[in-house]
C-alpha cells in the first residue's frame, strides 16, 4: 500500500508545494494536500501548519513535509502539537538521520533558501528512512515523549 503523506505550505512555498505534489505522486505515494489550497501573499504559517501536524498527531498520516519561506516558522508552530516531530532540514545526513535517530515525523523546508534539486534529494532522503528503533534511539526517545507529555498535562 502507498505511504500516506501529508503536504503543507504557506505563500512562500506554495509553487515548491506544488510541484512536490506532482512529483511525488508520480512516485506512487498517496499524497494529502493540506493547505494553502490558494495562493495568497498574506496568509500566516500558523495556521496553515496545524491541519498537517494534527493529521501526523492523529497517525491519519505517516510522515509530513512543510514549506515556508525559511522552514523556521513551520517548524516552530509545528512543533507545538503533541506528537510531532518537526524539524527544519537543509541537508541530506539530517533529512535521513532525523527518522533513523529521532523518529521524525515532519520535515521542514525553507522554499526561500534552497532549490526545487536539493528539496527533491532531502523528500526522497527523507521518506525512504525509517526509524531503526534501537535502544538507545527508543530511551531517547521516550525522554522527548515524556517531556512533551509534562508540557502538554
Ligand atoms: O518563512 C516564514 C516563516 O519562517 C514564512 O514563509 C513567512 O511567510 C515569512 O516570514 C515571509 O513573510 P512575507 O510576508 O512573505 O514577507
Amino acid at each position: 500500500m502507498a505511504m500516506k503523506i501529508g503536504i503543507a505550505a504557506d505563500h512562500a512555498g506554495f509553487e515548491q508545494k506544488r510541484d512536490l505534489i506532482v512529483k511525488l505522486t508520480e512516485m506512487g505515494y498517496d499524497v494529502h494536500d493540506y493547505g494553502a489550497l490558494d495562493y495568497d501573499p498574506a496568509d500566516d504559517y500558523p495556521d496553515i501548519i496545524v491541519p498537517l501536524a494534527k493529521a501526523i498527531a492523529d497517525k491519519k498520516i505517516a510522515r509530513g513535509i512543510a514549506v515556508c519561506g525559511s522552514g523556521v516558522g513551520v517548524s516552530i508552530a509545528a512543533n507545538k502539537i503533541k506528537g510531532v516531530r518537526a524539524a527544519l532540514i537543509t541537508d541530506t545526513y539530517s533529512a535521513r538521520q532525523g527518522v533513523e535517530h529521532d523518529d521524525m515525523n515532519l520535515m521542514c523546508l525553507g522554499g526561500r533558501v534552497i532549490g526545487p534539486m536539493l528539496i527533491w534529494e532531502l523528500v526522497t532522503a527523507f521518506l525512504h528512512a525509517q526509524y531503526d528503533g534501537g535502544e538507545r534511539f527508543e530511551r531517547r526517545l521516550q525522554k522527548v515523549i515524556a517531556l512533551e507529555k509534562q508540557l502538554h498535562t
